[in-house]
């Protein structure tokens, strides 16, 4: 494979926009991919993920959007990685090729999660068979226990994986377990690996463990501020660190007792950037205007360090 560049800082986890009937709505793409870079100064997305709403979207959907991405990003972000997990093997492998032939600069896989691998010999022989549909694209696992119910432990997955996974390249860690990300970074001595953080209430824990970055939905539109405290921590300021945790946690402490998921990080979305990302999709239902009225009213009313 050829060398390449590595992923580091805040990657967005893509919202999907859909039309008010419903339909992924492609033509927003453009100006979403300018919000990100000019606005929030996040340069790379994951497609198609938990907040993209991919395992709700068609085969033909996550295509579309995959492609839409690439076009997009091209020479405006650097690193677009696209979510290929389904729950079978072959669509798992027809979009890893898909993404592969769009050249996607890696893919990812969540553990199938009907039927759950109930091992880590399971789960590794299902994502080989994923990974080796796309030979020379980057491979991450997604490890996101809380929806999957897969529990396999990431630093035991890591034993010997470079070996049935030649393009393993790393884990987009959406876990609390914050015993298992240590052990696995103090495994990743030669740091061949990257470790992503996806629960952003808790980022600057994991960049204290010493992850390499973080994907999550609220980089979407609290990218400026958490890249201000991506930098603070850069500059062994935690105190300036901590003020940006406190307070992008303040809000996600008072949006998750309100009921917080995808369909409001949509919303939420929509009325910070202005941009239309629509409803989501059954099974999950539109925010309430009281939800969109009180969110925004709480994002307004915090005060940034140093009037950012
Ligand atoms: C379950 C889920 O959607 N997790 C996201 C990524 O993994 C996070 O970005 C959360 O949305 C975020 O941490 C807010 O709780
Ligand atoms: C948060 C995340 O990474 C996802 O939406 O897939």
């Amino acid at each position: 494979m050829a060398p390449r560049k590595k992923l580091k800082g805040l990657v967005a986890a893509t919202i999907t926009p859909m039309t008010p009937d419903g339909k992924i709505n492609l033509p927003v793409i453009h100006q979403y991919v300018d919000y990100l870079v000019n606005e929030q100064n996040v340069k790379n997305v994951f497609v198609n993920g938990t907040t993209g709403e991919g395992l709700s979207l068609s085969i033909q959907e996550r295509k579309q959007l995959a492609e839409e991405w690439m076009c997009q990003g091209k020479d405006k972000l650097d690193h677009v990685i696209i979510h290929v997990g389904a729950l079978n093997l072959p669509e798992c492998q027809e979009l890893a090729r898909h993404a592969a032939a769009i050249g996607a600069d890696g893919i990812a896989v969540i553990a199938p999660f009907f039927f759950k691998p109930t091992n880590k010999d399971e789960l590794v022989a299902f994502l080989q068979k994923v990974a080796s549909e796309a030979p020379e694209v980057p491979f991450y696992y997604y490890h996101i226990p809380p929806l999957t119910g897969v529990k396999v432990r990431v630093e035991e997955l890591l034993d010997g994986i470079k070996a049935q996974i030649p393009t393993f390249q790393g884990v987009k860690f959406s876990d609390t377990d914050l015993l298992d990300l240590a052990q696995c970074i103090h495994k990743n001595e030669t740091g061949e690996f990257e470790f992503l953080y996806g629960v952003d209430e808790q980022l600057l824990s994991a960049l204290a463990l010493g992850v390499n970055g973080a994907v999550g939905s609220t980089y979407n539109y609290l990218g400026r501020q958490t890249n201000l405290m991506l930098q603070a921590f850069a500059k062994l300021d935690f105190a300036l660190a901590q003020q940006y945790q406190f307070l992008t946690g303040e809000f996600l402490n008072f949006v998750i007792k309100l009921g917080f998921g995808v369909a409001q990080t949509k919303a939420v979305m929509t009325s910070v950037s202005g941009i239309p990302m629509g409803p989501p999709r059954l099974p999950l239902v539109a925010a309430s205007s009281e939800f969109i009225i009180k969110a925004k009213a709480k994002l307004d009313s915090i005060v940034w360090p140093n009037g950012d």
